[in-house]
């Protein structure tokens, strides 16, 4: 599987957005969190700072939609240019509905499970995804304590995507640094998000070097 970094901007100096993102050229995405004090207790950023961002940089924005309605807005997120947009299974009401018009704005559609929620359930959701993420820690705020109790399920998720055949990207997100990134990779994760491990690091662009490679060296 390849290794895709993810740096979340949460982490960043929302005053210097466009020199922030410059400041990571070797990542894959730019995970842009989106909350809107409804689903989580916190509020950040909405689609004006996602298209002046999609303006500023050539690199892919990765949209985590943390928002009560993602069925309303999520679709304006892919019409803004986002490269990949995902909504919450716990807020979702018409998901097959909501993935399919991302999907036809021609930005991948991914489902965000939180740490308690069961990956099996949504097993037959499958075939409307390019990626799933599993939330290792609650959602609404960055600097959080990596769950290690969300591993076992990645890994149930890696075997239920290899069953389907493998297409779909599993993006693990919150406490992802250089100690835990090896446990995520080695039970199947592909797609890293990390925000204080890449922002809050003297230099961004090593610290993505160093968490790709200690992802690779765990997949073994
Ligand atoms: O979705 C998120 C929080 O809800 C963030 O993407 C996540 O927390 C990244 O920050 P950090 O790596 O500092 O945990
Ligand atoms: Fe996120």
């Amino acid at each position: 599987m390849a290794v895709q970094i993810s740096p979340s901007i949460l982490a960043a100096d929302f005053a210097r957005l466009a020199d922030e993102a410059a400041a990571v050229p070797n990542a894959d995405w730019l995970h842009v969190d989106v909350m809107d004090y409804h689903f989580v207790p916190n509020l950040t950023l909405g689609l004006p700072v996602v298209e002046a961002l999609r303006k500023a940089t050539a690199t892919p924005l990765d949209c985590h939609l943390m928002i009560a309605d993602p069925d309303r807005w999520a679709p304006q997120y892919a019409e803004a240019g986002a490269g990949s947009v995902t909504i919450h299974a716990e807020a979702a009401k018409a998901p097959v509905r909501t993935l399919r018009e991302i999907r036809v704005l021609g930005a991948r559609a991914g489902l965000a499970l939180n740490p308690a929620t069961a990956v099996e359930p949504y097993e037959d959701l499958l075939p409307e995804l390019d990626m799933l993420l599993l939330m290792t820690v609650e959602p609404g705020f960055g600097g959080q304590k990596f769950l290690d109790m969300v591993l076992p399920k990645v890994r149930r998720a890696r075997e239920l995507v290899r069953r389907h055949g493998g297409r779909i990207w599993l993006q693990v997100d919150g406490g992802v640094d250089a100690d835990t990134i090896g446990r995520c990779a080695e039970a199947g994760a592909d797609v890293f998000v990390a925000g204080s491990a890449v922002y809050g690091a003297s230099d961004p662009g090593a610290a993505i070097d160093g968490l790709r490679a200690a992802a690779i060296r765990a997949q073994g």
